[in-house]
């Protein structure tokens, strides 16, 4: 998701007035004589009633990553492709624990990554702020620094047995 802020800080502290924005004017009212059943069957939009919706919320994060973040599809394909060497080149089970879990790493920041900067951009919207700037760099170095350490990971485990079929002399 591309920025495009204006330089403005005119709010001192946005976090606070979006948050009473988002109370007044998108939780339901209640008037304290509701049972709690009730409660929860009315805010079933924020609290997952059960198991499975709890399943399908997250999913449909996971499936919002992959439509909007270019580099949550690469990662994604980066992953497959990887696990899929792996496969052919039958790395041992360990090998491919590791590389398994590099890659779900680089994916599950990635999502934390897309998710504070869906934050931060609900709290200062387009306006320019520090803070923010600080927020989502380092968010997106997180994800950087996971992301060679997956290179690294795919070099020791899988490049020299790899190597070794494409240049067998
Ligand atoms: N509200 C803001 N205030 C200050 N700087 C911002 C703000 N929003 C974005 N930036 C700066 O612009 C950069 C890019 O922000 P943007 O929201 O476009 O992320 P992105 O390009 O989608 O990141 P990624 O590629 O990790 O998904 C941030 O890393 C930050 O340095």
């Amino acid at each position: 998701m591309k920025a495009d802020f204006k330089m403005s800080q005119s709010s001192p502290s946005p976090l606070f007035s979006s948050a009473a924005t988002l109370t007044q004017s998108h939780l339901p009212q209640y008037s304290g004589e509701e049972s709690v059943s009730e409660i929860r069957k009315n805010t079933a939009w924020h609290i997952a009633p059960n198991l499975f919706s709890s399943f399908k919320y997250a999913w449909a994060g996971v499936c919002y990553a992959f439509m909007t973040q270019r580099n949550f599809r690469i990662h994604t394909a980066m992953t497959a492709i990887a696990l899929s060497i792996g496969l052919v080149l039958h790395i041992n089970t360990l090998g491919m624990a590791i590389v398994a879990l590099t890659c779900a790493l680089v994916m599950v920041l990635e999502l934390l990554n897309t998710a504070l900067e869906s934050v931060v951009d609900l709290t200062v919207g387009q306006s320019y702020h520090e803070l923010a700037k600080i927020a989502k760099d380092c968010a997106a170095g997180a994800v950087m620094i996971s992301a060679l350490a997956a290179l690294l990971v795919a070099g020791f485990i899988i490049a020299p047995p790899l190597v070794a079929i494409v240049f067998p002399f």
